[in-house]
């Protein structure tokens, strides 16, 4: 799908850019990850991008590591216009070994596959300064992190070892003409000591990329894209929850354009205590954005009746949230006469890594948003200020923008929010019960300080009841379930703990059990993610 952005400047083009080429490594991102931290900006694209569709001209290229073999009849190849592209190439672990084989040296598999901890001895060589570069700075034995099962047994011609370890000859080459590279070893895994050393040769010494790649940068460049994009009088909707990422791509469209972007809450009954007057003060008031909160409590939960499948909760409120969502804009747009041309999304990098497949395009295309269903219908062309940036990256630009570090540093919340945070029927009355547990919980979490240590924590209300006895009577009531996870990508999580965390929680309890009606128990959930999920359902 081609979006408007194909017309204007797009990032890769304001910024010195390193493209990684990705041949379907578990860690490829993670070589973006890095070199982003190095205040470079790199993309990274499926091996199959042919150089001749490329819309930018790269400073450097990184071929990334793969779980095929370059002798295996499907491995993915490299376009060999890469190598004809002037810039300087850096092979990691496949990497080098597609380089190797397609420039005429030969790789075989090796006796023992290699996974893990490894010495690296670098050679010097006075007569090609150039070449040493890579390893500038470091010197003595290197500890490296490897995880292959071939290796190369014939340099290709021209190429030169510049480090060897115990097993592998050619652990590392370079051409003596040409500023090709290539590594067996990963320098993106932090097990690599060096590795970000040794990334930041090659972009910077080696590449020569300017380190422009900031936040503060990309702010002014963004409103100025976001302008040209949407034209002098081109109107934006878009929804916002009152979370990070749609809180940061409303702020930024409202710098750009101001009134001329409408965001829409949609208040669908199972949103947090005082959630949607809270997001609408400080969208609304605070940032001076132009927001419609639409309720429609009474329409998501007269769906929700009777439902207790946790997909079909999902699908309804998905499902619901669309319908509402286009009404809203179909009469912003009735108001505006019929100017409204492009819908906001909050995508960040990692949907659009998710998105594609090493091997093109045409494998595997996930539907990651819940507001994409809209497009066909509406005709509504996209724009996805936070298309390129990682989570940290968007924490970082809201900062910047001047967001509340309350705002900033929100735990994310479900679309389907507590809808599937009590299990079972969703009603009136047990969305409340779970809203004022949730409540408690969050506030004692931040007047305890554990808040930004913790990823995601939620009360969640189980569909059981148990024995208790509260002054001297007997109650039967309902059980509340705790969750709190530290994660990074929250693909997997750990469980929080610890003794003060453990003090803390049983305040918690305590105060659940007092405060809340309908509850007489409280229990800690410690199942790590996976097996388990970190919502319930
Ligand atoms: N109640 C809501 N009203 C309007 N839009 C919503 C609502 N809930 C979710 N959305 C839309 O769905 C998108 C996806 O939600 P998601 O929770 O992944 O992102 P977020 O809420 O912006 O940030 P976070 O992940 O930090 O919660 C949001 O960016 C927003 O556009
Ligand atoms: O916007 C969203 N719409 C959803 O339908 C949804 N389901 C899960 N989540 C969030 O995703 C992260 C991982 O959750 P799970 O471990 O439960 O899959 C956690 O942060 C969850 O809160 C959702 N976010
Ligand atoms: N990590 C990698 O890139 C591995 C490459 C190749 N599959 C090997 O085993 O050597
Ligand atoms: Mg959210």
């Amino acid at each position: 799908m081609s979006t408007t952005q194909d017309k204007v400047t797009q990032v890769n083009q304001l910024y010195d850019t390193v493209l990684i080429l990705d041949f379907g490594s578990q860690y490829s991102h993670l070589i973006t990850r890095r070199i982003r931290e190095l205040g470079v900006y790199c993309e990274l694209l499926p091996c199959t991008q042919k150089m001749a569709d490329l819309h930018f001209k790269p400073k450097g290229i990184i071929l990334s590591g793969s779980p095929y073999s370059v002798y295996d009849k499907d491995a993915p190849r490299v376009d060999p216009a890469v190598f004809d592209a002037g810039v300087p190439i850096l092979g990691i672990c496949y990497g080098l070994q597609e380089m190797t084989t397609y420039m005429g040296g030969s790789v075989i598999a090796c006796d023992h596959r290699e996974y893990g901890h490894a010495m690296l001895s670098v050679a010097k060589h006075p007569d090609h300064p150039f070449i040493d570069k890579l390893f500038e700075g470091l010197s003595g034995d290197i500890q490296v992190w490897m995880s292959h099962g071939d290796q190369v047994s014939a340099a290709a011609p021209g190429f030169t070892v510049i480090a060897n370890t115990r097993t592998a000859p050619y652990a590392a080459v370079a051409h003596t003409e040409k500023p090709f590279f290539g590594i067996q070893f990963h320098p993106e895994v932090t097990h690599t000591v060096d590795g970000q050393a040794l990334l930041k040769n090659f972009v910077i010494s080696i590449c020569e990329c300017a380190t422009s790649w900031s936040m503060d940068s990309f702010v002014d460049k963004e409103i100025e894209r976001i302008r040209n994009i949407v034209g002098p009088t081109g109107r934006v909707v878009g929804a916002v929850s009152g979370g990070v990422d749609s809180s940061v791509a409303a702020k930024l469209m409202h710098e750009a354009i101001g009134d001329r972007f409408h965001a829409i809450l949609v208040d669908n009954g199972v949103m947090r205590l005082n959630e949607c007057e809270n997001v609408k003060k400080m969208l609304g008031e605070k940032m001076g954005i132009n927001i419609k909160v639409s309720d429609a409590a009474d329409l998501f939960l007269g769906r929700l009746k009777g439902v207790t499948d946790p997909e079909r909760k999902r699908k309804i409120i998905g499902n619901t949230f669309i319908e509402v969502f286009e009404a809203e804009a179909a009469l912003i747009d009735k108001e505006c006469g019929g100017n409204i041309e492009y819908l906001l999304q909050g995508t960040l990098y990692p949907d659009v890594i998710e998105s594609i497949s090493f091997k093109g395009p045409s494998a595997t295309i996930k539907t990651h948003h819940n507001v994409g269903g809209l497009l066909e219908d509406m005709k509504l062309k996209l724009i996805e200020p936070l298309r390129e940036l990682f989570k940290d990256e968007v924490r970082a630009l809201g900062k910047i923008l001047g967001l509340d570090d309350e705002l900033v540093w929100r735990h994310p919340f479900p679309g389907p929010g507590i809808a599937i945070r009590v299990l079972g029927e969703v009603t009136k009355e047990q969305v409340e019960i779970a809203r004022l547990a949730d409540n408690i919980y969050i506030e004692e979490i931040k007047k305890n300080g554990f808040y930004r240590q913790i990823s995601q924590a939620y009360a969640a209300l189980l569909p059981v009841k148990a024995v208790g006895v509260m002054g001297d009577k007997r109650t039967y009531e309902q059980v509340i379930a705790l969750r709190a996870v530290e994660t990074k990508d929250f693909m997997t999580a750990d469980i929080c703990s610890g003794a003060e965390w453990f003090m803390c929680l049983k305040r918690i309890s305590s105060r659940i059990i007092n405060e809340v009606k309908g509850v007489n128990r409280v229990v800690y959930d410690i199942s790590s993610k996976p097996p388990a999920t970190i919502e319930w359902e």
